[in-house]
């Protein structure tokens, strides 16, 4: 099209932008004191917009650092805010801003990018691939009784949203960055995330619970609406920890809020115990398992050489990457680390399979059987299973 012009937004279109990416989810226009609360994040971030003249486009993102296998913290870019005007799409829009802000992301340095993506069918073509997954788990509390052997625990604390909010980000800090794939949350991420826990429920709580060495672990939650009686839902917003006495002591306090039946916990790691800790096993249920998020290399000579491997036989993966073809090449990957090389490539593979294979969350070996991986050496991809695998299940635990 050629009256479009892509380009960074400047401050005083911020708002518009914003307004505009509610509309495309549907959400009416935020009020003056909500815009207040947020701005601040829209000041700090990189938002683009596409003008035909008007503004008919946006996508953002943040700057944030996530954990990769190893324990080292890689520069992400946080999207977000990606929406088109309602009957503006399906001509290119998001394509356009796409092929911006990946070119722009890849001049800047940083390594990877990460999105929640609203549908499933979108981001694969940008070089974006599902790289976590999350379960909801509901425990039924009349059945949920624990097991004598579950740790006890140290002490909870409730606090609530006004007391609490300040604490947040040094609570998430110390309790959440044990587990590849988590991501940082700088000081403008936390007006909005409050911003939206306000908007879910009119009496937000937060309890914090003290192991032997201090504050170790904390939950963010709401009992729904209408919980006069004993058949309350409570819904659990954020529940991090940095040990298994933290874990059990927060369950320990969730089973004893009165007057509920259900507790919620959406989207948790695949490998979180919960089960383990009740006499019946059944009282904790996994009701869905989704794509929690989706994951860019944008500079992958950087991202694989950040991340350890596991023991087995060098494989040599070829990358071409449409989107980014600075990227595109060759690369061994070893447990002494991984580099470019000329080597005769071992399987073949584009930039959305590469995301899904870097956190291990995918096993190459399932991703060649489905026709995603070209296999040129038979013996590769079960090298690479046990390269790209990881000894806990990855889990951002971020939404944004
Ligand atoms: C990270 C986040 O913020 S997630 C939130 C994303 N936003 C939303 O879901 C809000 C509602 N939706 C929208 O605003 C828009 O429909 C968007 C952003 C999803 C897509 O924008 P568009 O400008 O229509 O996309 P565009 O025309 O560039 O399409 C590019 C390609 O994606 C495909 N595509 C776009 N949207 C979808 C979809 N929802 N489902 C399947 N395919 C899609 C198009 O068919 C096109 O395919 P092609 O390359 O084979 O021709």
């Amino acid at each position: 099209m050629s009256d479009r012009t892509v380009r960074l937004l400047r401050p005083d279109e911020q708002r518009a932008a914003w307004d505009l990416f509610r509309a495309a989810l549907h959400v009416q226009p935020g009020t003056d004191e909500e815009w207040e609360r947020v701005s601040a994040a829209y000041r700090a971030e990189r938002s683009w917009g596409v003008f035909e003249p008007d503004l008919v486009g946006t996508a953002r993102s943040f700057a944030s650092e996530m954990v990769v296998p190893g324990g080292a913290r890689l520069p992400l870019a946080a999207v977000t805010g990606v929406g088109v005007k309602a009957g503006r799409t399906r001509r290119g829009v998001l394509s356009a801003l796409q092929a911006a802000q990946l070119a722009d992301l890849a001049e800047s340095g940083v390594a990877l990018a990460l999105l929640h993506a609203s549908e499933g069918a979108i981001y694969g073509r940008y070089g974006y691939g599902v790289t976590t997954l999350a379960n909801q788990v509901v425990v039924k509390k009349h059945r949920a009784q624990l097991r004598p052997d579950v740790p006890a625990g140290g002490e909870v604390t409730v606090l609530g949203i006004d007391e609490a909010a300040p604490k947040w980000p040094e609570l998430y800090a110390s309790t959440a960055m044990g587990r590849v794939a988590a991501m940082t949350r700088s000081e403008v991420y936390w007006p909005s995330h409050e911003a939206h826990l306000r908007r879910r429920a009119k009496l937000v709580q937060t309890a914090v619970h003290r192991g032997p060495d201090g504050t170790d672990g904390y939950l963010i939650y709401h009992v729904e609406d209408g919980a006069t009686h004993d058949s309350g839902k409570l819904q659990v917003m954020a529940f991090h920890y940095a040990n298994p006495d933290a874990f059990a002591g927060l369950w320990r306090f969730l089973l004893s809020v009165d007057l509920v039946d259900e507790i919620v916990l959406p989207m948790r790691p695949l490998d979180e115990p919960h089960a383990l800790l009740f006499t019946d096993p059944r009282a904790a249920k996994t009701e869905s398992t989704e794509d929690e998020s989706w994951l860019r290399l944008i500079d992958v000579p950087a991202a694989l050489a950040a991340r350890t491997y596991g023991p087995a036989e060098p494989v040599v993966l070829e990358l071409s990457d449409r989107s980014l073809p600075a990227n595109d090449g060759r690369y061994r990957v070893g447990p002494d680390g991984a580099s470019r090389t000329d080597a005769e490539p071992a399987l073949r593979l584009s930039a959305d399979t590469l995301a899904m294979l870097y956190f291990g969350t995918w096993r190459a070996s399932a991703l060649a059987a489905t026709g995603r991986i070209e296999v040129l050496d038979p013996a590769a991809p079960e090298a690479a299973d046990v390269l790209f695998g990881t000894r806990e299940s990855v889990w951002c635990g971020t939404f944004f």
